[in-house]
């Protein structure tokens, strides 16, 4: 039989790779950058700081399955991030937390109903104001989402909205509704390597560039941006992607009360958040490590692909991806996939869960009218 090649070795790639060599189908992954993971990466610097080279990465499902998935390629030591905001010369909770608005005077907002709104939120900062009172939105979310897009948060999509909500109590997790958090104790880079162990992959390899030379394919799935697959000739989607100055403190033990520190405000810089990786590691490895690293993210509009990381949550981007979506349809045996290829800003369970989905019923069924159930059952559903 030819290979089924997988362009692109991110988390999307990687999980269709894993699968359907698991079920025995011959792969072949192409990746374009001199190393595998595609986002999912990380460095050790020479203070034996571990650092996510892309930004930080906290894992967390409640799906069983994706979570058994996950540990099979490697221990995950439990980290449920607390991020905090910088907001008026102090650290607030982020999300905002009940103690906060209570403080404000603002806790009346608690005690409204979550009712289903009468119609949809017609744009993102409308979404935000039915979330929370407009003081609060003018600190903590529009000068931050403004940064973030660099646009007027009233000409992004209203579900951008949804990636955040106000703590009904005063719990300073991030996300204390996902059921299994953590992070590889080996690191995320070791991680990728593991779930791509016996697969055969070539990293350098533009595969928009030097496709036609690769050989026949059985079925091709594509995982880099949908626009760049059609050679852009609908237009340009547009991305964004952040900055990063690293700065090592040798004489400094801890910088900041938590891995994540958002900076909402505009007039104390462009960067939107400072990270301290030291919070990141499990307590055996801080212990062994002298000074800190921080990070500050800077958000900006790449040119270059592998700058991407955020498709751009607006109206006319949306259209011009569902353009390229329908011409992707019509394509024998090519499927576009992945954060770049769906244009959609998938957390990496998502990814996961997605890659999943679309082995069992796009994938396999393409390759074979009659897939064997037991092969089926591999596939953690
Ligand atoms: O202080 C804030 C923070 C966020 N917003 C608004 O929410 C939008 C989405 O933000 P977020 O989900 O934080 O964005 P991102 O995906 O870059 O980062 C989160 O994921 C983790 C990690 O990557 C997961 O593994 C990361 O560190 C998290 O922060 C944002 O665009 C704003 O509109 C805000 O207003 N104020």
């Amino acid at each position: 039989m030819q290979p089924i090649h997988i362009v692109g070795s991110g988390l999307t790639g990687a999980t269709i790779a894993r699968l359907l060599c698991d079920c025995g189908y011959p792969v072949k992954v192409f990746e374009r950058r001199e190393h595998i993971g595609g986002n999912v990466h990380d460095t050790v610097h020479a203070s034996g700081i571990r650092v996510h080279t892309y930004g930080p990465h906290y894992f967390r499902t409640n799906s069983p399955q994706i979570w058994e998935y996950v540990q099979r390629f490697g221990h995950f030591f439990p980290y449920e991030a607390v991020v905090k905001s910088w907001v008026d010369e102090q650290y607030e909770n982020w999300p905002i937390s009940a103690e906060y608005l209570q403080r404000l005077g603002l806790g009346a907002w608690l005690e409204q109903p979550v009712g289903i709104a009468k119609s949809p939120a017609v744009n993102f900062e409308a979404a935000a104001l039915r979330m929370m009172p407009a003081t609060v939105y003018e600190k903590f979310v529009k000068p931050y989402t403004a940064k973030q897009w660099g646009v007027p948060p009233d000409q992004l999509a209203a579900n951008l909205a949804r990636r955040f909500d106000v703590h009904q109590d005063n719990d300073p997790r991030l996300s204390p509704r996902h059921r299994w958090q953590g992070i590889p104790a080996a690191g995320y880079t070791a991680w990728m390597h593991k779930m791509l162990e016996g697969i055969e992959v070539h990293v350098g390899v533009d595969y928009l560039v030097t496709g036609r030379e690769i050989g026949p394919a059985a079925y091709t799935v594509f995982t880099g941006p949908i626009d760049a697959y059609f050679g852009f000739d609908l237009g340009r989607l547009h991305y964004r992607g952040q900055q990063r100055e690293h700065v090592y403190l040798p004489d400094v033990d801890w910088c900041q009360p938590c891995g994540q520190v958002n900076n909402p405000s505009l007039s104390a810089g462009a960067h939107i958040r400072t990270l301290e990786w030291k919070h990141m590691m499990p307590e055996s490895a801080q212990r062994q490590i002298c000074g800190t690293l921080i990070t500050r993210e800077t958000p900006f509009s790449p040119q270059l692909f592998d700058q991407y990381e955020y498709p751009f949550p607006d109206a006319s981007n949306h259209r011009l991806y569902q353009r390229y979506r329908k011409r992707a349809q019509q394509l024998p045996n090519v499927l576009i996939c992945g954060r770049l290829g769906e244009y959609c800003y998938y957390d990496m369970d998502q990814a996961i869960g997605r890659a999943m989905m679309l082995v069992k019923q796009h994938i396999l069924p393409a390759l074979s009218a009659n897939t064997d159930q037991k092969l089926l059952n591999l596939l953690y559903f």
